[in-house]
């Protein structure tokens, strides 16, 4: 199976400190793919070294087609509409129709009308995964997905998720810090701690280490197939 995304042996030092030492990380096609880490590990680093913000001190990024990015924190651009949101997504394509987009989470159609920054957390994150789909990629990267937002919120969005993954082929990459998201979420799965990948493997079985339960799962984990 050809890798939609390969991260070679990639190291980024910022002044004084190394944020990502020697990380090798693939995200398979077709398949979602985790990274989990505490406060610090380096996650937001190598997403921004994925997207081209930063350049690294050593090391190979490779990625098969489009990448879309939906970042940490949403960066909605509150006065603008739902709609208006959208499209800020498709700024470097011709076709900018907003229609597929409430096709594959008609929720936001209801809203389209609607100020950015009147929306709940849970919608604004919906808006941010319409926008980065806007770019019609083949891989999308979510930064903090479950970030803010309430239990119930996150069980929907992560339908949500599986649908658009069942029906668009999409390759996913997973930031996270909700491990017991994560885990159940994705097949695969990579551990980084203090900028380095120190497990990795399926998510199953990740879930069943003693060193992540420990550290990552309080103690115990249900992990659906
Ligand atoms: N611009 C910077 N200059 C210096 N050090 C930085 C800079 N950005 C991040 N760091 C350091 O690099 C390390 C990794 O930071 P990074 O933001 O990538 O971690 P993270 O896993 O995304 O953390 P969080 O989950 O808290 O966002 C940390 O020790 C951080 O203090």
């Amino acid at each position: 199976m050809t890798g939609a995304v390969q991260i070679d042996n990639l190291t980024v030092r910022y002044a004084g400190a190394t944020a990502l030492d020697d990380v090798t990380l693939a995200v398979a096609e077709n398949e979602m793919t985790a990274l989990i880490g505490a406060n610090g590990a380096g996650k937001s680093t190598l997403v921004k070294a994925l997207c081209g913000l930063i350049r690294p001190d050593s090391g190979t990024i490779t990625v098969h087609g489009r990448l879309a990015h939906v970042p940490e924190g949403r960066e909605m651009f509150p006065d603008m509409t739902v709609d208006d949101n959208l499209r800020l997504g498709a700024w470097r394509r011709r076709r900018r129709d907003t229609a597929p987009i409430y096709d594959l989470l008609p929720d936001l159609a209801a809203i389209r009308s609607r100020r950015a920054g009147t929306l709940s957390g849970g919608q604004q994150q919906m808006v941010a995964i319409g926008r980065a789909l806007m770019a019609d990629p083949e891989v999308l990267v979510i930064d903090e997905l479950s970030l803010g937002l309430a239990p119930m919120i996150v069980t929907s969005l992560v339908g949500h998720l599986r649908n658009l993954h069942a029906t668009r082929n999409l390759s996913v990459l997973l930031i996270e810090q909700n491990a017991r998201l994560a885990l159940d979420l994705c097949r695969h799965a990579y551990v980084l701690e203090s900028g380095r990948i120190v497990l990795h493997g399926p998510a199953a079985t990740l879930a069943r280490d003693p060193r992540v339960t420990a550290a990552y799962l309080g103690g115990h984990v249900t992990v659906t197939p």
